[in-house]
């Protein structure tokens, strides 16, 4: 069944949709950088649990305990959790999933804990579900079967609610045309050759480079060549190792970013690359480095100028002026 959930804008970090999991109404994340849907449990020390909504297991009359199976999953970020495994069903939007594989976070690093999100949803692709013996299948993945078309979409306006489309995409949403791009999902992600980018009109080459929709991740995030180029081009920009990242005068003139989907330039205006206020008269950037490797992660800063669309028939990601 297609059906639209509401995505809520929450500290500018994140967007929460809530989510129904065996009777229980949860604020999650939605994260299409990982592939595994897990939920802060009863199972979690009080400390850990404060602040949050969580799932207990033995409240739902669906719940399915799947013996012996655990998960442990770490993010780029250096964030991690981990549990054990069972099945319930899940409610999105007016998108159910029966027996849909729910992990009971056991443990939660400290910026779980601190974020406002109750769990995450994992959207990227099931090759990487960390969940053992037995691999399980996304929310996305055992939606599929009853939606009108294998895709979901991404509509994330800045600093309003936005929503998750399943089944369909929604022309209220953008406008113009929505262009489509090959995905390569070797990796498990939603990833495509990104091989230029733009700082202003001048054009760079990134030979070999790709980059990854990722709306777990809040800004974008690209090599340090790109990263330099950009702030060579701001008066009075600097990287901060108190910010833990560029930061700028709030006064400076931006250029705009625009890097290549597959053959077509996306660009982000310079509104959006402001961040917001650093501390005093410093802003942050909504541009920073992803370190090394060559994959560039295009979040919500991302999402907040375009219709994302994720197409598991290719596959491919298409996007569209918001
Ligand atoms: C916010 C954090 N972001 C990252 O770890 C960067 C994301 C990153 O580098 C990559 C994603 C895919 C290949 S590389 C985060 C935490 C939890 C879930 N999602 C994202």
């Amino acid at each position: 069944q297609d059906g639209s959930a509401t995505a809520v804008p929450s500290d500018g970090v994140e967007y929460l949709v809530s989510t129904v999991v065996g009777g229980q109404t949860l604020d999650l994340d939605f994260d299409t950088g990982s592939a595994d849907l897990w939920v802060f449990s009863s199972q979690l020390a009080a400390s850990s649990r404060s602040g949050h909504a969580y799932y207990t297991s033995s409240k739902s009359s669906t719940y399915k305990a799947l013996s012996g199976y655990t998960w442990d999953i770490s993010y780029a970020d250096g964030s991690g959790a981990s549990g054990n495994v069972g099945l319930d069903t899940v409610q999105i939007g007016g998108t159910t999933v029966t027996n849909q594989a729910v992990e009971l976070a056991k443990t939660v690093s400290s910026t779980f804990v601190s974020d406002a999100s109750d769990g995450l949803v994992g959207l990227a692709f099931s090759s990487i579900n960390t969940v053992s013996p037995q691999q399980q299948s996304t929310f996305f993945d055992n939606a599929q079967s009853s939606l009108d078309s294998p895709l979901f979409a991404a509509y994330l306006p800045f600093n309003a609610d936005g929503a998750y489309d399943f089944g369909y995409t929604d022309s209220s949403k953008y406008t113009g045309s929505i262009t489509y791009t090959s995905v390569d999902s070797s990796n498990g992600f939603w990833e495509y050759p990104s091989t230029s980018y733009k700082v202003g009109s001048t054009v760079h080459s990134l030979s070999g480079y790709t980059g990854i929709s990722d709306t777990g991740t809040t800004l974008i995030l690209m090599g340090d060549s790109a990263v330099t180029a950009y702030y060579n081009q701001v008066s009075g920009a600097s990287y901060s190792s108190s910010q833990g990242g560029y930061i700028f005068p709030c006064s400076a003139t931006l250029p705009t970013l625009s890097f290549k989907i597959g053959s077509t330039y996306a660009t982000i205006p310079a509104s959006l690359l402001n961040f917001g206020t650093a501390s005093g008269s410093s802003c942050f950037g909504s541009l920073q480095s992803v370190g090394s490797g060559s994959q560039n992660i295009y979040g919500d800063v991302f999402f907040n100028a375009y219709y994302g669309v994720f197409d598991a028939s290719g596959p491919s990601f298409g996007f569209a002026t918001i």
